[in-house]
């Protein structure tokens, strides 16, 4: 074979063995195709299949939950009814007609959901003076009732004289509602006899012993003699003995008490400089003259209501924001007011003999008719959209970076909690949430003193306080504040009212700021950095978008 024949072979032998492997390959690619495809295919399945079982098991939960317990003919009123008894809920229809010569009306049935439920009791007859024993009657159950945002108690009597009856109900019911885990059985409570009208004890007394007494929930009561008293008990005490921490006070004993809870956490879990989250939720029984934070919680400052969300274990978790200056940990808290804020409280305090609401409206006159705004170099961190929840750090810097403002400022207000109250039904803070993982900043910059007005009165209102050109909002994960007046607050303040200096939190040589952090006064002289932390706190509650309105506020 010459040469020429023995390459062209060679080539054809070459494009053949090429052809070969070209085909094993595009074989080798359907079959892994093929391969894929059917794995794709059993993931899919067994997806389905997963899917199928989780759908299967809620139904078997729900129809577990909704199988009948119990079934029993009850009095209730006047008329007899068929009661069913569910994991749930219990049902009530009436029986008609209720004897065969009567004649059968249409009556509606009642329905109560176990998870309302608090209490129940075996109803026994006995003479006045007795304190045990007579024959049984039935069971009550004492649960809770929706009346706007408020909570209402309310008895339902199952009337039937069988002790064997009854007992049987009176087990299965009380094993039913001891199944919920987030309802407290042991209380650690603080009283400040001294918050507003002196009258924390009376209501705790009246309104909030009885229903945890009814609800089994023991306490241990510490009626606070000083500030910084709950702080000093909180650091010391065994709290694994409890299953929350009560506050019956105003914003101030609040604020403190949430700065105890995380800073014991923090000390437990050797944790010197990174806040963590407190094991015990917090319950907030109103009691001050403002109680932002619990009507921010429960919707209405009501301590019925306050006391029924704890016995239910209804929890809430909540964003909180720390307070630093010169790298020093002020406090904790949920909100701050710098400039107009701090100014009035600051005048308020100075008056302390003068009833509260008195002391305020002379305060926030005083403070309009010397309206002075505050330069200072503002800088915050906002926040993204797809970041709001997550925990950022400022001092990282991150992909976020600070927006650094200059000039003169009448107000800044930075709220982790859309602090509702009575006053401000949506809220000084309607833009933010109780655990959106990020607090609104609220800069209103210097205008005239008639247009200022205008901007607060609209908070009493439902909208428009921020449609002014000298006011800006941001939703933001930190800030900082640096005065930049060498001369401070205070110094001014007593050179034009002869009144003599209070001391400041932060010792310092130079001048100091009044800042309104949670309704408590404190004076720091230098820069603030305010930090974000989503949901850090837990509190007995729920999330309500607007407070029951019941007063207006006519000193402006
Ligand atoms: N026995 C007491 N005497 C004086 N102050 C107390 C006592 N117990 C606690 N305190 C402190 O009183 C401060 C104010 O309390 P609180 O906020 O409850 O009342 P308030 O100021 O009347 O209410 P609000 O803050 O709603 O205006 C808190 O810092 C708290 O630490």
């Amino acid at each position: 074979m010459s040469e020429p024949e023995e390459e062209l072979q060679g080539d054809q032998r070459d494009s053949t063995k090429k052809k070969k492997k070209e085909k094993r390959i595009v074989k080798k690619k359907k079959k892994k195709k093929k391969k894929e495809e059917e794995e794709e295919e059993e993931e899919e399945e067994g997806k389905q299949e997963e899917e199928e079982e989780e759908q299967q098991q809620v139904d078997e939960e729900e129809e577990h939950s909704e199988c009948v317990v119990l079934r029993g003919i009850f009095k209730l009123g006047k008329r007899s009814h068929d009661v069913l008894l569910t994991r749930t809920r219990l049902t009530w229809i009436p029986i008609t007609p209720e004897t065969p010569t009567s004649e059968a009306c249409l009556l509606q049935p009642g329905v109560m959901l176990l998870q309302d439920v608090f209490a129940v009791k075996v109803k026994r007859r006995r003479a006045v003076g007795q304190q045990s024993g007579g024959p049984v009657l039935g069971v009550a159950l004492f649960c809770c009732r929706r009346r706007g945002r408020r909570l209402e108690e309310h008895t339902v009597h199952l009337h039937n004289a069988s002790v064997e009856h009854i007992h049987t109900w009176y087990n299965t019911l009380k094993e039913l509602l001891t199944g919920s885990s987030s309802r407290p059985r042991y209380l650690k409570v603080f009283i400040n006899p001294s918050s507003h009208k002196k009258e924390a004890v009376h209501i705790y007394r009246e309104h909030v012993a009885p229903l945890f007494k009814m609800a089994d929930v023991r306490t241990d009561i510490t009626v606070t003699e000083r500030k910084g008293h709950a702080l000093s008990v909180m650091k010391e005490c065994k709290l694994d003995e409890y299953d929350g921490v009560v506050c019956v006070g105003g914003d101030g004993s609040v604020a403190e008490l949430c700065h105890a809870l995380v800073l014991r956490a923090q000390l437990d879990a050797d944790s010197p400089e990174k806040p963590v989250t407190p094991v015990l939720p917090l319950g907030i029984i109103p009691a001050g003259s403002t109680d932002v934070v619990s009507c921010s919680v429960h919707g209405v400052r009501d301590p019925v209501t306050a006391a029924l969300h704890i016995v239910l274990g209804h929890l809430q978790q909540v964003d909180m924001c720390s307070f630093s200056s010169l790298g020093q940990l002020v406090c904790f808290g949920f909100s701050a007011m710098f400039g107009f804020g701090g100014q009035s409280l600051a005048r308020a305090e100075k008056k302390r003999w003068m009833p509260s609401s008195r002391r305020r409206e002379y305060a926030l006159v005083k403070t309009l008719a010397r309206l002075r705004p505050e330069d200072c170099q503002l800088s915050f961190l906002p926040v993204k959209k797809s970041n709001r929840d997550q925990d950022q750090d400022p001092e990282s810097g991150g992909e976020e970076s600070w927006t650094t403002n200059q000039g003169l400022y009448l107000s800044i207000s930075i709220m982790s909690i859309p602090c509702l109250s009575p006053h401000t039904p949506q809220g000084l803070a309607p833009n933010t949430n109780l655990a959106n993982g990020s607090a609104a900043l609220i800069a209103v910059g210097n205008t005239s003193r008639s247009e200022f007005i205008k901007h607060l009165k609209r908070y009493s209102g439902s909208s428009g306080q921020f449609s002014f050109s000298f006011v800006e909002t941001h939703t933001v994960s930190a800030v900082k504040i640096r005065p930049r007046s060498l001369i401070g607050w205070s110094e001014e303040e007593s050179e034009e009212e002869g009144e003599s200096k209070t001391s400041p939190i932060i010792q310092s040589e130079g001048a100091t700021f009044p800042w309104n952090i949670d309704g408590e006064l404190v004076e720091i002289a230098n820069e603030v950095l305010v930090r974000v932390h989503p949901r850090l706190i837990t509190l007995y509650g729920e999330e309500v978008d607007e407070a029951e309105s019941t007063v207006s506020c006519s000193c402006i």
